[in-house]
């Protein structure tokens, strides 16, 4: 594969935008790409084969790793699942595969064509963007992963706000063609008395950004969900990036 350009769309109203994010704290920004980009970047992580199952048990994370994944057997596999469902019975869960395209980036190690989606995140058309649409001039940098909700996979309601991080906003790109809202995956948000206050279905080369804390969850993706869910997912950050 030939390496990634990635290009905003030019039809993007950026202060129109600004104007519902500053009401409703959240926005969903359908076709952010254009569409060749779109393509490219969808074909990219259609290809991609190293993928790590992300889940936590409490408070600790456990990643399996593509080696360590290959070598279970479907038997290990149920059992893990069946340990994220029971953890969700009990608390906060999350079981789907992700790679972790900020942390490879920065250790040099950046699968091949997710190099040039982590460069453009942190371009000046894409960072300038986000703060004209979220009202934070102060944001310096993104940091970003990939991620695939298979059936069966959800996140349960969490904030994201970690002390620390100078999160400014989170954002989401849904990179499944065609979803059906009966497929689950919807990013959903709930007020104080957990009511589902909106929702955004994964489409297509949509972006959806949001402030930072408010209660949100990923819904299961159904068992008979024809496709996975694509995202790059991250956080908009201020500051200058540990990492770098
Ligand atoms: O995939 C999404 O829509 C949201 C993911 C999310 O909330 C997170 O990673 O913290
Ligand atoms: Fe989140």
């Amino acid at each position: 594969m030939s390496a990634l350009n990635l290009e905003l769309s030019n039809e993007l109203q950026a202060p129109a935008l600004a104007a519902t994010y500053k009401l409703a704290g959240r926005i969903h920004i359908p076709g952010v790409l254009t569409d060749q980009s779109a393509k490219d970047l969808f074909d990219a992580i259609a290809d991609f084969k190293e993928w790590i199952l992300h889940l936590n048990q409490g408070d600790k994370l456990f990643d399996v790793f593509p080696e360590q994944r290959k070598a279970m057997t479907d038997q290990q596999l149920h059992d893990i699942r069946m340990a994220a469902y029971a953890g969700a019975q009990k608390g906060f869960q999350y079981i789907y595969d992700n790679y972790p395209i900020y942390d490879a980036y920065h250790a040099g190690e950046c699968a091949k064509p997710f190099n040039k989606l982590f460069e453009f995140i942190n371009s000046k058309p894409f960072i300038e963007f986000v703060r004209t649409v979220t009202g934070h001039a102060d944001i310096t940098f993104a940091d970003a992963q990939l991620t695939k909700f298979s059936p069966g996979d959800f996140l349960t309601i969490h904030d994201d706000n970690v002390y620390g991080k100078d999160r400014r906003a989170a954002f989401v790109l849904n990179m499944t063609p065609e979803w059906q809202p009966d497929w689950g995956g919807i990013l959903q948000f709930f007020d104080k008395k957990k009511h589902v206050e909106g929702g955004f279905t994964p489409s297509f080369n949509a972006l959806n950004i949001f402030s930072i804390p408010k209660p949100h969850a990923v819904s299961q993706v159904s068992t008979f969900s024809r496709r996975a869910r694509y995202s790059i997912t991250g956080w908009l950050r201020t500051g200058t990036d540990p990492k770098a």
